[in-house]
């Protein structure tokens, strides 16, 4: 009988039916049914290696719902202000995020997506390469092949130092700071100590690390890589100070952002047998000048910013960007959302 809990049921369930049925002729008629959601979004590519003219992000980013950019894009109040108000979703092809003015993001309401992950295995890869090239000395040892500086074998010709038996330093450290650990330890080093601005004891305890203060590890690290994030904090914290308490056999290996170090003293450091090598794969500026006074060192290698640079890293990274500006189109959570 009408208003029994039966006659409400069977009117629901007639009801959903009749909704799915509905429904299911529109999406099955309708020609966005058949268009995957990425192709329903308009964009516009900057379709170049090269990074886009600031002008013309200028007026290309203006009335955008969502942007995609990679770290040679600065997304400060000026491109917000020429977005305008309905960019809603702000998407980096970078774990990195020192390219992007947080406060502005966040006083806009914009969400911000990033690549944190995809490219630790690459980056960790990259890090031992260029710690291994810079202590055994292979770009020199290549250049000194190639171009008659090749004698006879000779005792103490071209010597560097080795892993094994050493204490690895770690400022910063996060996922890619463990990477190169679990990389290195096969290298036979003896002991992992690390910096932070506090103790990670699960990060740590995958690698063995020690927790010890910034003096310690400038004191006892025979390589000490930089894996922080570059933050106010960060800006400039390997300085004199740092690289005059390292030892003078040390290595120094960089594959973070260039703004943590302070380049005037590396060379100061590196020049005068302060410390024995470093390693960078970011500077300031990228592209380095290629006059700077760091090209002139034998014990400097410099690479291009290149540390996520393999075709499957790039490629993850590149979906990962797109899926996240997507989701954030959509209102959905995005696969990796920075919080802010
Ligand atoms: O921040 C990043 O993603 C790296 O520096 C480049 O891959």
């Amino acid at each position: 009988p009408p208003g029994s809990t039966l006659f409400n049921l069977q009117v629901s369930q007639y009801f959903c039916f009749f909704l799915y049925f509905t429904l299911s002729l529109f999406f099955l008629f309708s020609p966005s049914f058949f268009i995957p959601t990425f192709l329903r979004v308009q964009f516009e590519l900057w379709d170049s290696d090269d990074p886009v003219p600031r002008q013309e992000l200028l007026k290309k980013v203006r009335g955008c719902d969502g942007l995609l950019c990679v770290l040679t894009e600065k997304i400060d109040a000026e491109v917000l202000d020429a977005a305008g108000p309905n960019l809603k979703v702000l998407s980096t092809m970078s774990v990195g995020f020192d390219h992007l003015s947080l406060d502005e993001l966040k006083k806009r309401g914009i969400r911000i997506g990033y690549t944190p992950e995809v490219l630790t295995d690459a980056v960790a890869e990259l890090t031992v390469a260029l710690l291994l090239a810079t202590s055994r000395r292979l770009i020199e040892a290549t250049h000194e092949a190639k171009t008659g500086g090749w004698g006879t074998w000779r005792t103490l010709w071209l010597c560097g130092h080795e892993l094994a038996d050493s204490t690895v330093g770690i400022l910063g450290l996060g996922r890619i700071g463990v990477a190169i650990a679990e990389r290195l330890k096969p290298f036979k080093v003896k002991k992992f100590i690390y910096t932070d601005v506090e103790p990670r004891p699960e990060l740590a305890e995958m690698i063995q690390a020690e927790y010890v203060s910034m003096d310690e590890l400038a004191r006892r690290s025979d390589f000490l890589a930089a894996c922080c994030a570059l933050t106010p904090e960060t800006q400039g914290i390997c300085n004199k100070k740092l690289f005059s308490k390292m030892k003078s056999t040390s290595i120094f290996i960089n594959t973070s952002r260039g703004g943590v170090v302070n380049q005037e003293d590396l060379y100061e450091a590196l020049s005068t047998g302060r410390i024995a090598g470093a390693g960078l794969d970011v500077t300031v500026p990228e592209p380095l000048p290629t006059n700077h006074p760091l090209f002139t060192l034998k014990n400097c290698v410099i690479l291009p910013h290149i540390a996520s640079a393999s075709y499957t890293t790039r490629n993850a990274m590149s979906a990962l960007a797109a899926n996240n500006l997507l989701a954030g189109l959509r209102g959905e959570p995005m696969p990796k959302e920075l919080p802010l």
